[in-house]
């Protein structure tokens, strides 16, 4: 059985865990402190709000222990705020959470109008069927480094990237009933790695 953290701090926790507990061989935990993110074999940074999450993380002293845990191979993922927290730029604001991989995010990049939307998406790499996408005042990936991989654009723009232990989505797959994204972090960072 491996387990797969979901930080409890702010935003879609339980939804997140319930997607991981319809996983075989997984176990979703809802983790709070290092004590308990050191116990699992990957984590889930859930969307929310970034500055909400950065702040609450500065303040219980945790943003540097999980920077470095990422930086030492967790495998992580990122949706929506997480994905923020994840990224080394951020346009327009001065502030940096963990700063791991190498992206520049535009946050509310959809603007006021596109607020929230949904649209599906077929990505052969991630699974066989479309893939239902929920982008919820969702940010999107405005530059990639050479080494980050780039698996979705929607309307041109990058909303999905992994780079060694990072993945990122800018949309909420623990939103919709399909599984895609979960069995993809699973399988891709967590399994794979563990086999290595
Ligand atoms: N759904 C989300 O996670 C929204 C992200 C939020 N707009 C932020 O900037 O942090």
């Amino acid at each position: 059985m491996y387990k797969v953290g979901v930080l409890a701090i702010q935003g879609a926790v339980s939804e997140h865990i319930a997607c991981l507990d319809r996983l075989p061989d997984v176990e979703g935990l809802a983790v709070k402190t290092m004590a308990e993110i050191n116990q699992v074999d990957g984590l889930i940074l859930p969307g929310g709000e970034s500055t909400a999450m950065g702040k609450i993380l500065g303040y219980y002293n945790m943003l540097e222990p999980l920077r470095t845990k990422i930086a030492n191979g967790l495998p992580v993922w990122g949706t929506c705020a997480g994905l923020i927290l994840l990224a080394k730029e951020i346009t327009g604001q001065p502030v940096r959470y963990f700063s791991t991989m190498d992206i520049t995010v535009r946050r509310n990049g959809y603007g006021s109008q596109l607020d929230s939307f949904e649209t599906t998406v077929s990505l052969p790499n991630v699974s066989h069927g479309n893939i239902p996408l929920v982008f919820i005042r969702a940010p999107y990936i405005e530059k990639v480094g050479e080494s980050v991989e780039v698996l979705a654009k929607i309307q041109g723009r990058i909303v999905a990237a992994a780079q060694n232990n990072m993945l990122v989505t800018s949309f909420h797959p623990e939103l919709t009933t399909d599984l895609s994204f979960h069995r993809y972090f699973f399988e891709h960072f967590i399994q794979n790695r563990a086999a290595k």
